[in-house]
């Protein structure tokens, strides 16, 4: 019975017919989908692809029948990962590019740019405390991007992401390629984890659940709204929400003390940032009403950085949603949030203007 199902499973591969699922109506990554012979040519490249991200989100890359081109890039070891990757029998064509000699051929092309290079925190450590070592690493390979791809919509993982995309946006701006709608913070992470805990505390089925997460991405600055989750959970008391509240902002470092040393997030970053870049891709492909969670120039609120619910299209963002009826324990999270995010924002603007 599980050679036939493999049988069906790889026969479905090959006709394209399997895609990776927004997380709006399911959050099964696998499902079947409109992917067919007229599916565009579309090249993605992952900045730091040999790392703990890098490595399953290529993976995961390969499998989406969506990508033609999968251009894996690091400072090291990338061979060895595009030769095991591109054995996986699907569309792409697989290539691995080391080095910075390699980085123009790596970026020319590409249309979604996804970025996990830099280095992940150990136990006692902030996102922000990355920023000495990341924002030099982002700086650089945003650099490459304005030259090579500058119409490539970026997905930016490396943290702290709340400084890493004011970053990218002030590299941009500099080289005067800058285009809001193409820069993301991905903080599909903070979604998905809520969704996983909501359901596991409301008792609904977890492919149902929709929340937004809006702010940031640390800390404080990620702000579930449960408020607007749906299924509607009648069981959930306010101290649930302050619970699932806190677990969703603390939910990199519960990863990171349970790994003791050994990085953050990995498996559970890839799969996330491999739904986000699916959700790009789909908005590219003119898929419409892709609406996903991002940290996205906006003017939602008086931050020129903000993550909420946008909606992906041709261009990248379409629209920028605004934050929709908050709860009062909201409404208390969004004051608390605003300064910290603002000053982590500020930073990024002065490090890149600065270097
Ligand atoms: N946005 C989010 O939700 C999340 C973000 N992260 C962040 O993602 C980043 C990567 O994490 P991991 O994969 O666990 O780290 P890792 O150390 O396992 O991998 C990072 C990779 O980046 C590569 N790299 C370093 N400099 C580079 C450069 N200039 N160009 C290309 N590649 C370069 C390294 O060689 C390494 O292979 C960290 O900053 C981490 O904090 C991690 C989890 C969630
Ligand atoms: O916590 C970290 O350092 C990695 C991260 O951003 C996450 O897991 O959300």
């Amino acid at each position: 019975m599980r050679t036939s199902m493999l049988r069906s499973m790889e026969a479905v591969l090959r006709r394209g017919e399997i895609s990776f699922s927004s997380s709006s109506s399911s959050s099964h990554l696998l499902r079947r989908s409109y992917a067919s012979e007229s599916t565009p040519e579309r090249k993605v490249a992952v900045l730091g692809a040999a790392g703990g991200i890098g490595q399953p989100l290529s993976l995961l890359m390969k499998l989406n029948p969506l990508v033609s081109n999968l251009a894996l890039y690091d400072i090291a070891g990338t061979p060895g990962v595009a030769a095991d990757v591109s054995h996986v029998n699907t569309r792409s064509e697989v290539a691995g590019y080391m080095g910075d000699e390699q980085l123009e051929q790596a970026l020319t092309g590409s249309d979604v740019v996804i970025i996990p290079a830099g280095v992940p925190r150990k136990p006692g450590m902030t996102r922000d405390d990355l920023f000495n070592i990341n924002a030099g690493i982002v700086k650089g390979l945003c650099t490459a991007i304005a030259k090579y791809c500058p119409n490539a919509l970026v997905n930016m993982i490396s943290n702290p992401v709340n400084s890493t995309v004011p970053i990218a946006a002030e590299v941009f701006k500099k080289a005067g390629t800058y285009d809001e709608t193409k820069l993301f913070g991905v903080t599909m992470l903070d979604v998905v984890r809520a969704k996983t805990f909501y359901a596991g505390k409301a008792n609904v089925n977890v492919a149902d659940v929709n929340v937004p997460v809006v702010g940031g991405h640390a800390g404080i600055t990620i702000l579930p709204l449960f408020s607007q989750a749906t299924p509607k959970a009648n069981n959930l008391s306010d101290e649930h929400i302050v619970a699932l509240t806190k677990r969703t902002q603390d939910g990199g470092t519960e990863v990171v003390e349970a790994k003791a040393g050994k990085g953050s997030a990995t498996l559970s970053m890839a799969y996330a940032g491999a739904l986000f870049a699916d959700a790009c891709l789909k908005g590219l492909n003119g898929v419409p009403d892709v609406v996903e969670c991002a940290f996205v120039q906006s003017s939602i609120t008086e931050l020129p950085f903000f993550a909420s619910k946008v909606k992906l299209g041709k261009n990248g963002v379409e629209k920028v949603f605004d934050l929709g009826p908050l709860s009062d324990y909201e409404k208390q999270g969004l004051e608390k949030l605003l300064p910290e995010l603002k000053s982590s924002i500020e930073k990024g603007i002065k490090f890149a203007n600065a270097n």
